[in-house]
Order: structure tokens, then C-alpha cells, then sequence
């Protein structure tokens, strides 16, 4: 498989910052669990080898149930305590002949096609690579107490998103290199282990669902992104 890649859908997580009833990542956005939506922005790209999506442990059957019932295809395997944990063991499932990797959240449905295209030629020709968009608002620190603190320079300062996306063997020694400390994404557990990492231009619409003001931003983005990449 040497012009596609694997793709692994870390879909793990609690949802706890987002709350409700059903993790957000199964949550319905246009008609389908958003990790359906993200499975499905992927399985349009042209260079999709194989991709493995990654769920609470013991949700394995219910959620490739809820996959097949939406029409997507996809392995899926348990995850782990973390998201890093969550994504060492979906890159363990991909086929053996899969050697670039991206790293995906699922709960970031609005990926387009061209992000996509960008992470993987920047990760083939550098080795790693990963979405990220320039930082607009002005950063401050928290200060003591109710007030600000001291302004911090954003000049150069990047707000990281998936895909993120590498070579799988550095991937894999990344991820041993961790050993029990904890990156918040794969350019962190990447940089651990002294690899370079490019940086690819994201989209300011390729949004985390974390916060319900996310949800609701999502709802109403969703038709128009469906008219354009759908
Ligand atoms: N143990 C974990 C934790 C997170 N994730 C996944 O990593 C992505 C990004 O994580 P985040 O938005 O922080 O999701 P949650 O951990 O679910 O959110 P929260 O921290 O609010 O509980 C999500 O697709 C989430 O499902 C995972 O696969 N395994
Ligand atoms: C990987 C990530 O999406 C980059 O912005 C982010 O770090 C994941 O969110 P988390 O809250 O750290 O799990």
C-alpha cells in the first residue's frame, strides 16, 4: 500500500466536557454518530487504505453495529485510559502493509478532503506532519486571583488540530519512547522521540467538539459543509 494510508479515529473518550446523555462522539449530526461523519469524510479521500476506529472498551460490537447500520466500514478495536493509549492500539490494528498513518479525532467531523491531502504529501515527503491553524487572539496568562496576568507573545504560535500524521515505524517507536509519560497528540509524543515534524496549514472550520457552544456551532455549520465537501 504504498500511495495510500491507514487512518485510526481515536473515539475513546468520556465526553465529559460536553456532557449529555451519549458520548458526543455518538452523538447524531446530520442524521449520522459524528463518528460515522468522520469515518465517511475519511472513506471520500481517494488515498484511504484502511481505517481503524477506536471506542470505549466494551463498546467494540455495539459501535461497529451502529457503523454497518450507517453503511461505513472500519475495524474496531477498544481503547485505552488516554487518547495516546486509544491510539497506540489502533495503530497495532492496522494491516501490516499500512506505512503512513494519520491520527484523526473523531470528534472532528469537519475535515475536508484538502486537509486530508495536505497532512498526507507533507508527512510523505518530511516524515511527519500535522494540522494546524495560527493563533488569532491575543494570549494572556491567568493571574492571581480575578486578574490577568502577564501578555504572552502569539508571534509563530500554532493552535494544533488533526490529522496528524506520520511514517508508521516512527510512529510506533514514538509511542514506545513515551513509555508511561502522556502527550496531548502525536507531534508531542513525535518531538519526544526526536523526530521533525512539518507543520501543515488546518482549516479554521475543522473544529474539536468539546464544549456544548461546539454542538451548537456544529448543528448549524453542518448543511452548508455538506454542500461543499459532502
Ligand atoms: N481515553 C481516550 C480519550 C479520548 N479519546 C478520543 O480523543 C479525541 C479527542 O479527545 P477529547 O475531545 O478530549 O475527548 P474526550 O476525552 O471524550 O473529552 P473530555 O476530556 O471532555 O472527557 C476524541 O475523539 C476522544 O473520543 C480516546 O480515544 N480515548
Ligand atoms: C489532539 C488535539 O486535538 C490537538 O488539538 C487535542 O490535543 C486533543 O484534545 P485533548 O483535550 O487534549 O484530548
Amino acid at each position: 500500500m504504498t500511495d495510500t494510508f491507514g487512518v485510526v479515529l481515536p473515539a475513546g473518550g468520556a465526553g465529559r466536557r460536553m456532557g449529555g446523555d451519549v458520548p458526543k462522539q455518538f452523538r447524531l449530526l446530520g442524521g449520522a454518530p459524528v463518528l460515522v461523519q468522520t469515518l465517511r469524510a475519511f472513506a471520500r479521500h481517494p488515498a484511504l487504505g484502511a481505517a481503524v476506529v477506536v471506542v470505549p472498551a466494551g463498546e467494540e460490537a455495539a459501535a461497529g453495529a451502529r457503523l454497518r447500520e450507517h453503511g461505513a466500514a472500519a475495524a474496531v478495536v477498544a481503547g485505552g485510559p488516554t487518547r495516546q493509549a486509544s491510539v497506540a492500539n489502533g495503530v497495532a490494528a492496522l494491516p501490516a502493509d499500512v506505512n503512513l498513518v494519520l491520527v484523526h479525532d473523531a470528534v472532528r467531523p469537519f475535515v475536508s478532503a484538502d486537509v486530508v491531502s495536505r497532512v498526507v504529501a507533507a508527512a510523505r515527503a518530511g516524515g511527519a506532519a500535522a494540522a494546524a491553524v495560527p493563533v488569532a487572539d491575543t494570549l494572556r496568562q491567568g493571574g492571581a486571583g480575578p486578574l490577568f496576568g502577564e501578555t504572552v507573545p502569539r508571534d509563530g504560535l500554532w493552535a494544533m488540530q488533526t490529522p496528524q500524521g506520520a511514517r508508521r515505524d516512527w510512529l510506533v517507536r514514538a509511542h514506545a519512547n513515551a513509555g508511561r509519560s502522556v502527550a496531548t497528540d502525536e507531534v508531542g509524543l513525535l518531538q519526544g522521540a526526536g523526530y521533525p515534524v512539518r507543520i501543515v496549514e488546518g482549516d479554521a472550520r475543522n473544529l474539536k467538539l468539546t464544549r456544548p457552544s461546539d454542538w451548537a456551532l456544529a448543528e448549524a455549520l453542518w448543511p452548508a459543509w455538506m454542500r461543499d465537501e459532502g
